[in-house]
């Protein structure tokens, strides 16, 4: 007979615990959405709880009504998606849904949602979506930016990972140290006159990467560099275009003539013309240079096919990475320089700050990157740009490799996982005042969190380049700020408009300033 009432007590218990989920689910549906709105995300004990329960009973995702067959096409057509993206947060909360063609596209905008997506549940996000005209610009997914995350990736990822390493630790200093004082000899020689700096600060940060890469470095000048800059900018721009973009979503017009696409193969074939004649040059040469990443790459190379790994890598896979490596690092850091500047146009005392704070430390030399914990005020600066202006916005998109949930909502396999970084940067649950440029938040007990700053994305997809662009942007400023004074072209009264315009880099519309020299000091 005890075991007669261990066994209905045991069932009474499992009835009880079942009718408690019943009644969660229904209370989730009912209010679920009404406060994803004003809220955001679910907390609590009622949130750790959903992920348990099956997905039919998590609540359908906010989002702003879909129209019959173009879904929700409108938004995407905004022209400054990251500041849009960011205002639908405010309405729909910070994890919100768009529909496009059959795409569903999940938008997170706390650094809260995004970390749990791409860290805590970095295997469920780490893919990307598999498009057609990603394929077409990437040697069908041979890039490390947009291969889809699977053992060929890893393997290749390793490889590039590696390289860079090994770089950072031999050269990247010295060719970054190289650049910012042939940067400082090129505004010395402008002898303060009002310009537009845009052009010099992508020839730096595409030259760090030449370097790394071949060994070469370019001038402005250069019809080399004009070439390969002038493709990369236009793949990146041509894809980002609505005339491609709708390729991936209608697949139907994709059988109608295009001139958009078909100036983007001729751009793609172009790039990987020069590139294909930089690899050979570089196995023709005598002497084999193991410092530069192409050296790296290819010795990583031999080495991995001769281990019985079972992916094999090829020279198409070194080819795609060093593509890679000049689009990510060239606009990216290029930009961040820009931003720096038009923002110290906008506070002049932290200008003044950061040069008092350079000249007590170095005492007149110049700064090394180990310097950066004695420079805080700098690295303030550098952070709360990076914050107010990441310079890949909206990340790359991801994609749902399997079923899984994000803040207690049900994320079906293949939904398009975008990362709103910017709207993370402004989200003014973790940031006080968020749309101000205040770089002390950064400083102790300025109540700044930089575990909430995620410029460069988080988890398995994290930036690869983000040593390289740390070094870079700090040694760059650095060598800068201790040299020059920027200040506004005479009779310009108003600072440069900091709204930007947003692809898949966010830039500054282009301004002129004046670069003042300081008065010499010696070390
Ligand atoms: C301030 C400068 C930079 C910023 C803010 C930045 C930011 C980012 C972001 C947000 C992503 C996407 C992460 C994601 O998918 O979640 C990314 C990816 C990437 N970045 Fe950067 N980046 C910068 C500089 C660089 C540099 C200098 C390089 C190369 C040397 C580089 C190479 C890459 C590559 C290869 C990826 C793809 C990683 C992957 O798909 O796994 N980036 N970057």
């Amino acid at each position: 007979s005890n075991i007669i009432a261990i066994v209905i007590s045991m069932g009474a218990i499992f009835l009880v615990v079942v009718l408690l989920i019943v009644l969660i689910c229904i209370w989730r549906d009912r209010a679920g959405q009404g406060a994803q709105k004003s809220s955001g995300t679910q907390s609590g004990p009622l949130q750790s709880l959903s992920q348990f329960l099956p997905c039919s009973s998590s609540p359908s995702l906010p989002g702003p009504p879909s129209l019959f067959i173009i879904g929700n096409m409108k938004e995407l057509a905004h022209d400054h998606l990251p500041i849009h993206f960011t205002n639908l947060a405010r309405r729909y909360g910070n994890i919100y849904q768009l529909k496009c063609g059959n795409t569903t596209m999940v938008i997170l905008n706390s650094s809260e949602v995004i970390k749990e997506a791409l860290v805590k549940k970095w295997s469920d996000f780490a893919g990307r979506p598999i498009s057609y005209t990603a394929g077409v610009v990437s040697a069908e997914r041979r890039t490390i930016s947009l291969g889809d995350y699977n053992e060929e990736w890893r393997a290749h990822h390793r490889l590039v990972h590696s390289a860079l390493q090994r770089c950072f630790h031999q050269s990247l200093h010295d060719v970054i140290e190289r650049q910012a004082l042939h940067l400082r000899k090129i505004l010395m020689d402008y002898e303060a006159n009002a310009v537009d700096l845009s052009e010099d600060f992508t020839v730096a940060a595409s030259n760090v990467i030449t370097s790394l890469a071949f060994g070469k470095e370019y001038d402005k000048s250069s019809p080399e560099l004009q070439q390969l800059h002038s493709c990369l900018n236009e793949i990146v721009a041509l894809w980002g275009s609505s005339w491609i973009s709708a390729l991936d979503f209608f697949p139907i017009l994709r059988k109608f003539p295009n001139p958009v696409f078909h100036r983007l193969l001729k751009e793609v074939a172009k790039r990987d013309e020069i590139i294909k004649q930089h690899l050979k040059n570089y196995k023709a040469q005598d002497k084999k240079n193991g410092d530069t990443i192409t050296g790296a790459l290819l010795q990583g190379l031999e080495k991995y096919n001769n281990t019985d790994e079972g992916v094999l890598l090829t020279d198409t896979h070194v080819h795609m990475a060093t593509v890679d490596l000049l689009i990510g690092g060239t606009e990216t850091n290029a930009s961040m320089m820009n931003w720096i500047v038009a923002f110290l146009l906008h506070r002049p005392e932290v200008q003044t700050r950061v040069y008092e704070e350079l000249c007590t430390v170095l005492e007149g030399r110049y700064p090394k990157y180990s310097d950066r914990h004695r420079l805080p005020i700098l690295c303030s600066l550098i952070d709360e740009v990076l914050r107010l202006r990441p310079a890949a916005p909206l990340a790359l998109p991801h994609r749902a490799i399997r079923d899984s949930s994000i803040a207690g909502y049900f994320i079906p396999k293949d939904t398009v996982i975008i990362p709103n970084l910017f709207g993370a940067h402004h989200d003014p649950a973790v940031w006080t005042d968020p749309y101000s440029f205040r770089p002390e938040r950064f400083l102790e007990g300025g109540g700044g969190s930089t575990r909430a700053l995620i410029p460069f994305g988080a988890g398995a997809r994290l930036c690869l380049g983000e040593a390289v662009a740390k070094m870079e942007l700090f040694l760059l400023t650095a060598y800068l700020l201790r040299d020059f004074q920027f200040v506004l072209p005479e009779g310009k009264s108003s600072p440069p408009d900091l709204r930007g315009v947003a692809s898949v880099v966010l830039k500054i519309k282009s301004y002129e300033v004046i670069a003042r020299p300081r008065p010499v000091t010696s070390p």
